[in-house]
């Protein structure tokens, strides 16, 4: 796998500004080459101040919004409309201000208990989500096209990171980096509240055609570096992410201080 391309810019605001400016430009490339373009969208400081920075941006109706299937990479299993879901604080941030097609909008199981695991409803077991979502995603990829067996092949998937390594709700070492055979995993036990989540795999991940992780700050540094000297995705598992096409790391001079 070669490295990733890296963009540094001054500080998170630059980084949001780039990182939204650049979306709709792949939207849009993607929407000229397919009509439809997907997008697998993240949590995190930076990943939402990027969704904020669309919605702001003048050229924010260049996209057909209606065109654009909207996932998630990962997700916190708490109520529906917590203010701690990824899918919340997106849709606070974009989805609530742009004319999506909710029925192209996918967010993962939450933890409030529903009727059946099917599509996006809800579930008291965040197994039953993952596998959810696992089908969720089999369909998807028989509308807009597979990359790995059963994954969509995203456009691109933004993917944030944690001072340990962690993408996604992918940890050091747990189970779910191990987890190569499956596209979808619930995951328990996160060092980082709160503790149950579900989460794509590395492996799925990796069906994106862009892959571009957002980072800022010196305590994604250490992470970082050790990722571009060679460490791999069990110890530090943002080094297991990657594009068909293209991997783009965009960060700050802070997070990209070990580089
Ligand atoms: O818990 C999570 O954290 C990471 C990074 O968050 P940050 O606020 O430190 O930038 C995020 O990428 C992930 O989607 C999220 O669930």
């Amino acid at each position: 796998m070669s490295g990733p391309e890296v963009v540094t810019l001054p500080d998170d605001e630059a980084v949001a500004a780039e990182g939204a400016s650049r979306l709709l430009a792949a939207l849009r490339e993607a929407q000229a080459a397919r009509g439809v373009a997907s997008v697998v969208l993240t949590g995190g400081g930076i990943g939402i101040a990027m969704l904020e920075a669309v919605a702001a941006s003048a050229d924010r109706d260049s996209v057909d919004w209606s065109a654009v299937e909207v996932f998630w990479g990962d997700e916190r299993f708490v109520p529906a409309g917590d203010a701690e879901r990824n899918d919340a604080q997106a849709r606070a941030a974009l989805l609530d201000r742009v004319d999506v097609d909710p029925a192209r909008v996918h967010p993962m199981a939450s933890s409030t208990p529903g009727p059946s695991a099917l599509e996006s409803e809800d579930s008291a077991d965040p197994d039953a989500g993952a596998e959810a979502y696992a089908q969720v995603l089999t369909e998807a990829a028989a509308r807009l096209g597979e990359g790995v067996p059963g994954i969509p092949a995203f456009d691109v998937l933004l993917a944030g990171c944690g001072p340990e390594g962690h993408t996604l709700s992918i940890f050091p070492d747990s189970p779910a980096v191990h987890a190569t055979a499956a596209g979808v995993v619930a995951v328990r036990d996160c060092p980082k509240p709160p503790p149950t989540r579900i989460s794509l795999t590395l492996a799925a991940a990796r069906s994106a055609r862009e892959v571009w992780l957002v980072a800022t700050g010196p305590g994604k540094a250490e992470a970082l570096g050790k990722a571009a000297h060679g460490a791999g995705e069990v110890e530090i598992p943002l080094a297991g992410l990657a594009g068909s096409e293209r991997t783009m790391w965009l960060l700050d001079r802070e997070a990209a201080g070990q580089l």
